[in-house]
């Protein structure tokens, strides 16, 4: 099941190799429990490991192969991120994708030795969506040959970049550029912070930490202004984008080329959200077979709360949901690297697509994995409450993903954008020219669901229903788009009035990619055993997900309230089927102890025993005696005794 999980045998196995090898190496590990460290300490120990990692890294892993190094960065340095955690996310995907061979030459070679660490600095204190409205300029100066950087006004300071504020001393800025006064929008600039044997900030530049966040805590979140800064011409990065020395400014093939450090992100965080997502419930559903809670028989002992039936509709849709995601991730990640060859090419084709895409996933993945989180740590009752289970924090790192790499409400409009332009198509009468991931727009429906109308109902006859829904409401919310606009709205207006709508079509024609993606995955498996497994999962999650958006194909009567009561059945059906595989289901993902950092979701399952013994390491335990109370508790009581007298 892992070799599924991680798309192959060879990374799964490198996986455990990984890990296997981690495990002999002390000074790798956590000196102390992260919840129990203070900001500075976790920053401190990060960077212990960061550069132990540096140091051994072609010992442990192919330091070329991403996943390897994302592995190693999960068992080493954890989800709260590191002091070059956008380094490696944005800094060195922005130069690859967008720095001219040259500039390749001059700073990405030195970017992946790590001789210099780099961040991505787009948004703004004022804003953040809104690009072509972002403050910070970088004005040409043709007598120079320099683009001067200023921060005209306290909202055109970055603020946000990750490990702006204190570890970077490169970064790619984003800024509005203007030549001869005029704005060509915002472009990309190679932009050095800090003095390179120093670290301290370098003329002109206004640099700090923007203070504590959430959860991603060992991120140093940064702020920066700009004192009329300059920097070379070449220092804008040229691969697709150019300005001569005269200022003239060369188009890129693209207009939003210059994206593709976003994209990226989004294409790679969709993995990274399933496994936030399976940390989670990898902890909840250990736990759940070890807490003892009840009786459903009364002349039996009382039961693992795993056997409630409620706490199996609370943790296994979103198992389900894992399984989906990363199969989905997976695929996104295929894409990507495919449009970041053929942009090379100068095939720009399939970048509003991919765009599109990753907008819808980014926006429903990191929603849905924040719930199941939050599910998860209430399916442990107090002691998810407490930080020993760690999914506080999970919760806190996964849930920034709703915001970062584009506010998800923006990010499904974007989707939307694509969908209208397709709903187009088929009002013209021009399917035809559909692409293959909104082909479906054009087809017919069927009058009704097959669903319980043949003796056992394929995956297919899911999918049809997905796809009436989502059809039905991208074409009703197209319709009401060019409703307003028929009757005299702009465009613009007419948007934001058909915005819910819009994002409700977004999502159901996301989640009818992620049911896709996870029967294409099914279908492809070989082995009998986990063929059957994860078809249970499937019949599960198409079951849950089918119900959730029910009402959509009640309305028209695509789906009788009697279909309803077959999902429900079935749902129920599957949920106590998959009971006896749940722990393996979670067990499949592979997290060594060192990796998930949960007392309460330890392999061992000795959950009372660790717990005690966490508890007593906490540093409030170190004495007896605060010295809180004897300065403050102590003399209270003391006063009070004494006005008793
Ligand atoms: C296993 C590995 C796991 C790795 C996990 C990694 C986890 C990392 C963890 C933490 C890192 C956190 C780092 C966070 C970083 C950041 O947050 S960086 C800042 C991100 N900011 C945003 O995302 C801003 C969002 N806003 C936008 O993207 C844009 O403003 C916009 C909303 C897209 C609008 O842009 P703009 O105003 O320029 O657009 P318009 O002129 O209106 O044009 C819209 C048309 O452009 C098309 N478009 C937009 N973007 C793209 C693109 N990227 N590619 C292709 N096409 C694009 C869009 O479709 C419209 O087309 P249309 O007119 O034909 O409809
Ligand atoms: C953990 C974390 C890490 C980050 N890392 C980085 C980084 O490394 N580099 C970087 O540059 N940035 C980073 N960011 C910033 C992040 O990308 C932005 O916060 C994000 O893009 C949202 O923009 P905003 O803050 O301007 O939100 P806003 O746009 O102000 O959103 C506020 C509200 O307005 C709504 N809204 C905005 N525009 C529209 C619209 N057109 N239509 C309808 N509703 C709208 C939103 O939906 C939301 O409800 C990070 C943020 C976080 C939380």
């Amino acid at each position: 099941m892992a070799a599924q999980i991680y798309s192959g045998e060879k990374y799964a196995s490198r996986r455990r190799e990984i890990s296997a090898n981690l495990a002999k190496r002390p000074e790798f590990h956590d000196s102390k429990p992260l919840p129990f460290m203070t900001r500075e300490e976790k920053i401190l120990e990060s960077s212990r490991k960061l550069t132990l990692i540096s140091k051994h890294m072609n010992e442990i892993i192919d330091p070329s192969d991403k996943r390897e190094l994302y592995h190693l960065n999960c068992e080493v340095l954890g989800i709260e991120g590191n002091p070059m955690a956008l380094h490696g996310d944005m800094f060195i995907p922005a130069l690859t994708a967008q720095a001219s061979d040259e500039q390749q030459e001059k700073w990405l070679s030195r970017a992946l030795r790590r001789e210099i660490i780099g961040t991505y600095a787009q948004t703004e204190l004022g804003h953040g969506t809104n690009l072509r409205k972002l403050e910070t300029i970088a004005t040409y100066d043709v007598d120079t040959q320099e683009f001067v950087l200023h921060t005209p006004q306290i909202t055109a300071l970055k603020w946000w970049p990750g490990n702006l504020g204190k570890s970077s001393n490169y970064a790619v800025v984003v800024a509005l550029m203007i030549i001869k006064g005029k704005n060509y929008g915002p472009q990309t600039f190679m932009v050095p912070l800090r003095d390179e044997k120093t670290h301290q900030p370098l003329k002109g530049i206004t640099i700090g930490d923007i203070g504590p966040k959430l959860a991603y805590n060992i991120v140093d979140n940064g702020f920066l202004g700009f004192d009329h800064y300059r920097i070379p011409r070449t220092n804008l990065l040229m691969r697709h984008t150019r300005v001569e020395p005269d200022g003239t400014f060369v188009k890129p093939p693209h207009a939003k080329i210059n994206y593709s450090a976003m994209v990226h992100v989004r294409s790679y965080m969709i993995t990274g959200q399933a496994i936030m997502l399976a940390y989670a419930l990898t902890i909840a559903t250990r736990y759940s077979s070890v807490r003892r809670q009840g009786q459903i028989d009364t002349t039996q002992p009382e039961v693992k709360v795993l056997e409630y039936q409620t706490q199996q509709h609370r943790l296994f849709p979103s198992i389900a949901r894992a399984y989906a995601f990363v199969f989905a991730g997976a695929e996104t990640v295929r894409l990507y690297e495919r449009v970041l060859q053929e942009v090379e090419t100068g095939n720009v084709s399939l970048m509003a697509d991919l765009h599109a895409l990753t907008s819808g996933l980014k926006s429903v993945v990191t929603h849905q994995t924040a719930q199941g989180i939050e599910q998860a740590r209430m399916a442990c009752g107090g002691h998810g409450y407490s930080q020993a289970s760690y999914i506080s924090e999970i919760f806190g790192v996964a849930v920034g993903g709703c915001t970062y790499e584009g506010e998800n409400l923006v990010m499904l409009q974007q989707l939307a954008r694509y969908l209208v332009k397709s709903a187009g198509l088929v009002q013209a009468g021009q399917s035809s020219k559909l692409g293959p991931l909104v082909a479906y727009l054009g087809a017919k429906s069927d009058s009704t669901s097959l669903i319980d109308r043949t003796p056992t109902p394929g995956f297919a006859e899911y999918v049809k229903t997905f796809q009436h829904i989502a059809r039905k409401q991208t074409l009703k919310a197209a319709q009401k788009l060019f409703g307003f606009m028929e009757k005299g709205d702009t465009r613009e207006v007419a948007w934001n009035k058909s915005t819910v709508e819009l994002n409700r079509a977004s999502r159901l024609h996301t989640r009818l990619y992620i049911v896709e993606a996870f029967v294409r995955r099914v279908e492809e498996v070989a082995d009998p055993r986990l063929k059957e497994v994860l078809t249970d999962l499937l019949r599960l999650h198409v079951n849950y997900e089918l119900l959730d958006v029910a009402a959509y194909a009640l309305e028209d009567g695509f789906l009788s309230s009697s279909q309803l009561d077959y999902i429900r059945e079935q749902l129920y059906f599957y949920l106590a089927k998959i009971r006896p595989n749940a722990v393996s289901l979670v067990d499949s993902w592979e997290f060594s102890d060192r990796e998930l950092r949960s007392v309460l979701g330890r392999r061992d399952g000795n959950v009372y025993e660790n717990l005690f013994a966490w508890a007593k390491a906490s540093p409030l335990n170190k004495t007896d005696v605060l010295p809180s109370v004897d300065k403050y508790l102590k003399p209270l009581m003391e006063s009070a005794r004494a006005s008793k007298l």
